[in-house]
């Protein structure tokens, strides 16, 4: 799998996010392991709280899951409440996670007005950032053009985006679900997260690197909202399964008409069997093994 970028400007010549994630996940099944290094995982790890300690409970984790899961997603927010440390050890787990040959989505969840974006282009998919993984979580209630610096970035260094369409908790559909002109919210992020992936599929990406997020728990409200998962041909991250409730049978509710696309996400169920390599890496295989059957029928 290739990691090479080019320059913001120049065409990117190699596989984009979204046909590399494709590859990786009809190699290894669809799963993606979130590295959330909650205060209470520490402890159950015999960790400290502090910097060293999340360094030392991802790099275990990335290690434990080289080359055997699709993706990792470490959560920015448990590095960035040790200040600078907390940053230099996401900086180290992302540049472990290509060591590992695992895709790493930085899960920041960015979204400003234009001007301030081309600063969060730049740190999370910058060609040369050290905070740049494959991908990067993107919100999109500043409105979706104002994601356009990190969309274009994204194309022109083969990484990706997920913006958050419907989120796997219930207050989102507050704005989520909101009509705008008649349309809902969500539905609209969608078309427009479809059209941003149009030039890939047409030059024949399996998928777009353009992606969505939309959680496992969120039961009918793709269906009922008229967000069209299958016309997006982007990836689609599913945060929420194990802690959250969502599982293969969610997943395959939820994503019916887009099921090859689906990238689902579990935290603290996979990571609740560590410290162990060995039990990590079997508790990834098992709910992994559950999805890949639920994607596949
Ligand atoms: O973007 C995300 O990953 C995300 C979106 C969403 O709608 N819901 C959601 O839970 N997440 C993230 O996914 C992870 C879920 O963790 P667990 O509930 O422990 O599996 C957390 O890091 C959340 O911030």
């Amino acid at each position: 799998m290739t990691t090479s970028t080019a320059g913001a400007g120049e065409a990117f010549a190699g596989a984009g996010f979204g046909t590399r994630l494709s590859e990786a996940m009809a190699a290894r099944g669809p799963l993606c392991v979130g590295i959330d290094p909650h205060v209470g995982l520490l402890q159950r790890w015999g960790l400290p709280d502090d910097a060293r300690g999340v360094r030392e409970f991802s790099l275990r984790v990335v290690q434990a899951l080289a080359g055997q899961v699709a993706a990792v997603k470490p959560q920015s927010a448990f590095f960035e409440r040790y200040g600078s440390p907390g940053m230099a050890a996401l900086e180290e787990t992302i540049a472990a996670c290509r060591a590992a040959d695992l895709l790493c989505v930085v899960d920041a969840k960015r979204g400003d007005i234009g001007s301030t974006m081309d600063g969060y282009a730049d740190a999370f998919l910058g060609k040369d950032s050290t905070l740049a993984g494959d991908a990067v979580t993107l919100s999109p209630y500043l409105g979706f053009e104002t994601l356009r610096p990190a969309i274009d970035a994204a194309l022109a260094t083969g990484r990706g985006v997920f913006v958050l369409a419907l989120t796997s908790n219930p207050e989102g559909a507050q704005v989520q679900h909101a009509l705008a002109d008649g349309v809902p919210v969500a539905a609209l992020i969608a078309r427009q997260a479809a059209a941003a992936n149009a030039a890939e599929i047409e030059a024949g990406a399996p998928l777009g690197s353009v992606g969505l997020v939309v959680g496992a728990t969120v039961g009918s409200a793709a269906r009922d909202l008229g967000v069209d998962l299958g016309a997006v041909r982007g990836p689609l991250l599913a945060p929420g399964v194990g802690a959250q409730g969502g599982g293969a049978a969610q997943i395959r509710d939820v994503f019916a008409d887009a099921l090859r696309a689906v990238l689902p996400s579990s935290s603290r169920d996979v990571l609740r069997a560590g410290p162990d390599a060995g039990d990590l890496l079997a508790a990834a295989q098992a709910i992994n093994a559950e999805l890949r059957h639920a994607v596949a029928g």
